[in-house]
């Protein structure tokens, strides 16, 4: 019996979710409305992604980002290429977005992407259904997102879920009462966004502050710092506290993955 077979699906409050996050999010709750929420069988967990980015050194995760709502039309990626670029120039794991209507992203981007490089991969979507991480180890991912934004109080379970079907999660925060609730659900992995999903804004101080706030409360898992970061400078307020960065736009529009990856990690 899997660990949901026994239980109804927990309930979302979506309306809660403000701005352009709640209108991507309504989107793919109806998206998943009829699917089965039964994860099946418990799977082991190889913690591969948290592997990778406890590595020594800033570790990069890079995106397969070919549209956003903040760029609109970023680059015409083919996502096993990019990977493959991505992973030439030092990214010790790739991100690849599979929500269709606003990121261009696919199943298939998910699967080209994990048969065809050596790193893992994250499933970065809008997870707000169980079949989403069902899917995500389906795929051969080796973690998926988990938004707190999103998520609130059921992020305790969906973490617990995705364990089950032996995914690493990313627990995405990005303001301290998220921050809370990532550390009271005992995530290993903890994402600090510095965009705002409500408005799109881009702080890049947010990552400083809450990655301290979490090591100050304890925490020893591992710490990322996301979105925003175009320059080795921008770096630098991180480069020391964070176990990794996940960079998108910056290098998905580039032209030159590779070099745009190794350029953007030099000390
Ligand atoms: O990127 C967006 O415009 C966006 C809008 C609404 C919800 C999520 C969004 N992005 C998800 C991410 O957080 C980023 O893809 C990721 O952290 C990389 O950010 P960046 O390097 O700034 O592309």
């Amino acid at each position: 019996m899997s660990a949901r077979d026994d239980t109804a699906p927990v309930t979302l409050h979506l309306d809660r979710v403000p701005g352009v996050l709640g209108r991507i999010v309504h989107e793919r709750a109806a998206d998943y409305a009829a699917a089965d929420p039964a994860l099946g069988p418990d799977r082991v967990r190889t913690h591969r992604f948290e592997a990778a980015l406890r590595q020594p050194g800033l570790s990069l995760i890079a995106e397969v980002k070919r549209a956003s709502p903040s760029q609109g039309a970023i680059a015409p990626l083919d996502p096993l290429e990019a990977a493959r670029a991505y992973e030439a120039g030092g990214a010790r794991a790739i991100s690849v977005l599979t929500e269709p209507r606003h990121f261009d992203g696919t199943a298939q981007a998910l699967r080209d992407v994990v048969g065809g490089v050596v790193v893992p991969a994250l499933r970065k979507d809008f997870v707000v259904h169980p079949a989403m991480l069902r899917e995500a180890a389906e795929w051969g991912a080796s973690a998926a997102l988990l938004m707190v934004s999103v998520l609130h109080e059921a992020t305790a379970e969906y973490l617990h879920m995705a364990h089950h079907l032996g995914l690493d999660a990313l627990v995405e925060v990005h303001d301290e009462r998220e921050l809370e609730i990532a550390l009271a659900a005992g995530a290993p992995i903890i994402g600090v966004n510095n965009r705002d999903l409500t408005t799109l804004h881009i702080d890049l101080e947010v990552s400083p502050r809450l990655i301290r706030r979490a090591r100050d409360a304890g925490f020893t898992g591992v710490l990322v710092a996301e979105s925003g970061y175009r320059t080795p400078q921008d770096l630098a307020s991180v480069r020391d506290i964070a176990d990794a960065v996940l960079v998108g736009s910056s290098l998905a529009g580039s032209g030159d993955l590779t070099r745009a990856a190794r350029d953007l990690m030099r000390a």
